[in-house]
């Protein structure tokens, strides 16, 4: 049974069609239009209580949110494909670590930038500089602790690509791409050589062509 990932191919439901791609298991994408209100639809709202997007179908199992989704996925199929989840408790606790950061202190910040800086006009409110500002700062300090730690470490689980950093992948493409603040990542030298190295995986490219 292909797995069905409800979702646009942008921000979170990428980092679990990306997890997907990594495992090399086959999906069924199935667009959401968030512009259209798709995703607040009685029918969805049944799939998805909260109305955001990424769920995924696979057979009569369904869960949401990416970032529980990709860690089911990396455990459930940990010997196909790359090995997500290192090797030892403590190296998946530091894997978990990093995971958890992107979701309190990376994806936010570019969420709420990108919102401001991309989609104001587009969904009808007004952009809030303060908040562009105050993101960006917010941003730059999580960067900073990043930079140090990819100075100790080629990958932030350790010397093993794996969630900690194919979480950070889709937002950081807003981030070099549609927000214009490339120059957030390039003026840390170790984040850029791991944003170079990421970003050229096999499966982000694959993505992209979705
Ligand atoms: N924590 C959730 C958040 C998902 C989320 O914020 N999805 C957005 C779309 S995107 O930001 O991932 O593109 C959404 O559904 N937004 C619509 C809404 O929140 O009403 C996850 O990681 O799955």
């Amino acid at each position: 049974m292909v797995i069905k990932v409800y979702g646009p191919a942008y921000a979170s439901s990428k980092r679990l069609m990306l997890c997907l791609a990594e495992k090399g298991i086959e999906f069924e994408p199935v667009p959401i239009d968030l512009f259209k209100g798709e995703h607040k639809t009685p029918e969805f709202l049944e799939l998805q209580p909260f109305g955001q997007v990424p769920v995924i179908q696979d057979g009569d199992y369904t869960l949401y949110e990416s970032r529980a989704i990709i860690r089911y996925y990396a455990e459930k199929y940990k010997s196909q494909g790359t090995d997500l989840l290192g090797k030892t408790m403590e190296e998946r606790g530091v894997v978990e670590q990093w995971v958890e950061i992107e979701a309190h202190n990376y994806h936010p910040p570019i969420l709420d930038m990108t919102m401001h800086i991309s989609f104001a006009s587009k969904l009808g409110f007004t952009q809030d500089e303060k908040l562009i500002n105050e993101s960006e700062e917010k941003l730059g300090k999580a960067l900073d602790i990043y930079e140090k730690r990819l100075s100790e470490s080629k990958y932030l689980g350790g010397e093993f690509f794996s969630l900690a950093d194919l979480s950070y992948i889709p937002m950081t493409e807003y981030l070099v791409g549609p927000i214009e603040k490339e120059y957030m990542i390039r003026d840390r030298k170790h984040v850029s050589i791991w944003w170079d190295e990421i970003s050229n995986r096999p499966s982000w490219k694959k993505i992209q062509q979705l």
